[in-house]
């Protein structure tokens, strides 16, 4: 309770006493207070952010400059604080923009992009500088050298948190060895707790930007850690869209409607939008019609048997004109009225103005607009004279069997009733009107007749009349008039939203590649096998977004423990809140056990020597909060995350399940090989004959490919038989040491240096035998290798 509250009510001005107190407040003051919000909780996280912002940036400019990325990272102790320096050789930052893009929150490039980049809302850097001023009292210190330049601008600068500016302390030219790019140095109060994830966000950062050289230096590191470019190859230079019409929001449009320069919807929504060409405008505006001015009904016409007495209608309305003249109009009329199905009132209209013309010209006679009227007026009763019949048809159409005739009747009568009475002379309603119509009637039936209409016997009703009535052509309201005016813009909004519009292009994204993320993984984990998926792009709320994943898995990854999961988001590595991140969500949602992974339980983080990266590129990252740690649970995203992780870990359910059979292979063929040799000799003392061959018997009982060589009086035989079921090929090298002779045309000889290679790559289908024979001097040594064969599945008898 404040203080003020005590004696409210009993003392005059205590609104004014208040007022006194209230004041604007900056957003740097807010952040001051709030650090917290942008990552800056702690000294060790600090220093991670820190470092973060600044190198999200650097990749960021390098990029879009298409340099290749050379980033230096510096951390030294000083006196009481730690130094931090981040050196680029991006484009440089202009004069004019470096004091507001270090020294003022919410500047920057590209919050009103719509482009996958690593920064999004301009508060990164100059976030750092707060930091840093806050907890060491010292100004940024920056060097800039743009491209071309052959002098580079140094600043000290500072954030006037009253006012969100900065504030420069001193600004000079200098020189710079680096012949273009930034350098940012920052003092803060630190400490290297956080070591470990300062390094996995470096080391993930080489992982997904494998493009880049990125080099750290830091307290107690004799060498600095050192990541070299695995490629030459820049991510794909991305191309800024316009926003889809299914992601923007209410106020948003209000904005784009009150900015264009366009006078027409049609214009405005081809402008500004991307995917709306002619036809989707087309689209939009008939579905912004549709809530707009509402449909008409079609009532189902008169058959041929009754024109004469609307002939006679027609005549009638139709005053002062000649006989013939008003005959063939009236003729002529009810002939189109009575040929078409239903007609609505707009469709009556636009025909009788036709039929005004041409038979006016045919007659010389002028049908003129009061003409035209009073036709319309004493025709449309007459075409209406039986909504309920029409409806009731209409009702009994959808309504299953079950249903009393007399619901039925009741049904009808009311919802014709509602036409008659509230839809004026047009017979215009909405959908939400035909709803409550149907809703109304439905309550009128259940008092009339006992007779339930529930919601979905109320739905088909409304559907099956809504089916049926016809889209006006009246004139959209023009941009001005819509941007005035909420509801009517609502109703365009609605019509956006609900009109089918081609996804947004995806060339504002760069993923990484299915082919890169295995090679970023292959770079920085030592393991036994890899595999990646990229999934096609898909869009959540009007922004398009990729999701790829890769596994690493075996060699010389942690066996003990979880596996170890990395995310990223715009190729920036997640290295703070995993457990609120909806990725770590989807991958403990997945059963593991199913993929050949430990997973105690049957949920929750997997076992086992394994590296997990999941990629979520996107012109709109959905985090959770401003300091981009972790991806907020939108089901579009967690959709497209699982399938890609499916992706990759069916292609480690199969090598596991493989090695697992090699394993068992190999295990079998140990037994084998101990035993038989003693089963011979035992054969041998029980029968009293000398020991069997075993050479060939272990190739046979495992189903193995066997080689053999036998040499006879310098005849070489190569003999491969495949006791397995499936085709191979081998590569077979024999290495002798005589210049072999009379090979056939399947093996080639390679002379290197006094060895002869005898290379030969059979093609052996399951079952069958493949020989090679060649001739060498009588003394000849061999050696042979197989290649192209699992060791296990493999015997060589040479
Ligand atoms: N090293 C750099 N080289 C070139 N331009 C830079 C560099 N660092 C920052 N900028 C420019 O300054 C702007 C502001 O950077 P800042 O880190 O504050 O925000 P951001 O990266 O746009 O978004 P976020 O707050 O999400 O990190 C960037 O948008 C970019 O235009």
């Amino acid at each position: 309770m404040t203080s003020f509250q005590s004696t409210l009510g009993d003392e005059p001005g205590i609104a004014e006493e208040l007022a006194k107190g209230q004041r604007e407040i900056s957003i740097a003051e807010f952040f001051e207070k709030n650090k917290h919000m942008l990552g800056f909780d702690s000294g060790a996280r600090g220093l991670v952010t820190a470092v973060k912002e600044a190198v999200d940036n650097a990749l960021d400019a390098t990029e879009e400059a298409g340099i290749q990325p050379d980033i230096y990272v510096e951390i030294a102790e000083a006196g009481d604080y730690y130094r931090l320096v981040i050196e680029d050789n991006g484009p440089g930052i202009t004069k004019e923009q470096v004091p507001k893009v270090f020294g003022k929150l919410l500047y920057g490039s590209r919050f009103h992009a719509r482009e996958q980049s690593r920064g999004q809302q301009g508060i990164g850097i100059s976030a750092a500088v707060l930091y840093s001023q806050l907890t060491s009292g010292k100004p940024a210190k920056v060097t800039s050298r743009t491209q071309g330049s052959e002098d580079a601008e140094y600043f000290e600068l500072v954030i006037n948190t009253d006012q969100n500016e900065p504030e420069i302390r001193t600004e000079k030219t200098t020189s710079w060895d680096r012949p273009h790019g930034t350098r940012i140095e920052l003092e803060m109060e630190a400490n290297m707790r956080a070591r470990q994830q300062l390094h996995d966000y470096i080391l993930h950062t080489a992982v997904v930007n494998p493009h880049a050289r990125i080099e750290l230096r830091e307290p107690g590191l004799d060498e600095p850690m050192k990541f070299e470019r695995a490629t030459d190859q820049l991510p794909k230079q991305t191309k800024e869209i316009r926003p889809h019409p299914h992601g923007v929001e209410l106020g948003t449009l209000l904005k784009m409607l009150a900015a264009t320069e366009s006078y027409s919807v049609s214009g405005f929504l081809q402008e500004e939008f991307t995917r709306v060409g002619a036809k989707t405008s087309d689209k939009i505006h008939d579905a912004f019609r549709d809530r707009h001015f509402g449909r008409e009904m079609t009532w189902r016409t008169p058959d041929a048997t009754e024109a004469d007495e609307l002939v006679a209608v027609v005549e009638d309305a139709v005053a002062n004109k000649g006989k013939e003249a008003t005959a063939a109009f009236a003729d002529e009329l009810v002939d189109i009225v009575v040929g078409k199905d239903r007609i609505a009132h707009g469709e009556l209209v636009t025909i009788v103005e036709n039929v005004a013309e041409t038979v006016g010209e045919e007659t010389d006679t002028s049908f003129g607009e009061t003409v035209r009227e009073n036709v319309v007026e004493a025709l449309w009763p007459v075409l209406t004279d039986d909504r309920e019949g029409d409806v009731y048809a209409i009702v009994d159409d959808v309504t299953t069997t079950q249903k009393d005739d007399a619901g039925k009747v009741s049904m009808a009568r009311s919802i014709a009733t509602q036409f008659a009475e509230t839809t004026g002379p047009a017979d215009r309603a909405t959908r939400d009107d035909v709803a409550e119509f149907v809703a109304w009637a439905a309550e009128r039936t259940k008092e009339r007749e006992d007779e339930t209409y529930g919601e979905t016997a109320q739905e088909n009703v409304a559907d099956a009349i809504w089916s049926r009535m016809r889209t006006v052509s009246d004139e959209v309201p023009k941009v001005r008039e819509i941007a005035d005016d909420r509801d009517v813009a609502r109703d365009l909004l609605d019509a956006m939203r609900q009109t089918d519009i081609l996804a947004p292009p995806t060339d504002c994204l760069s993923p990484i590649s299915a082919d890169l993320v295995e090679a970023g993984l292959k770079k920085e984990f030592d393991a036994d096998f890899y595999a990646a998926a990229t999934r096609d792009a898909e869009v959540h709320g009007g922004d398009p977004f990729i999701v790829e994943a890769g596994i690493a898995y075996g060699g010389e990854l942690r066996s003990e423990g979880k596996i170890d999961l990395l995310r990223f988001a715009n190729r920036v590595p997640l290295v703070y809140q995993q457990g609120a991140c909806t990725i770590t969500h989807v991958v403990k949602d997945i059963g593991w056990r199913n993929y050949g992974l430990d997973q105690p339980g049957g949920s929750g983080m997997p076992n086992g020597p394994a590296v997990l990266m999941v990629h979520v590129a996107s012109t709109n990252v959905p985090f959770t909060s401003e300091s981009k740690d972790a991806l907020a649970d939108v089901p579009a995203i967690q959709d497209e995350v699982e399938l890609a992780i499916r992706e990759a870990a069916r292609e480690l359910k199969s090598y596991l399940s493989k090695r697992r059979s090699l394993q068992k292979r190999r295990k079998k063929q140990d037994v084998l090989g101990r035993i038989l040799p003693q089963m011979a000799t035992k054969l041998s003392e029980v029968t009293g004959r000398p020991e069997p061959n075993i050479d060939g018997a272990l190739g046979r009982i495992m189903n193995n490919l066997t080689v053999e060589r036998a040499v006879e009086d310098g005849e070489v035989t190569l003999t491969v038989k495949n006791y397995s079921n499936t085709n191979e090929s081998p590569d077979i090298t024999d290495i002798v040491s005589a210049e072999p002779a009379g090979l056939d045309g399947e093996a080639t000889v390679v002379d290197l240096d006094g060895e002869w290679f005898v290379k030969w790559n059979p093609e052996v289908s399951s079952g069958e035998t493949a020989t090679l024979t060649y001739s060498v001097a009588q003394d000849a040594s061999f050696d042979i290798n197989v290649d192209g064969v699992e060791t296990e599945k493999l015997t060589v008898n040479v």
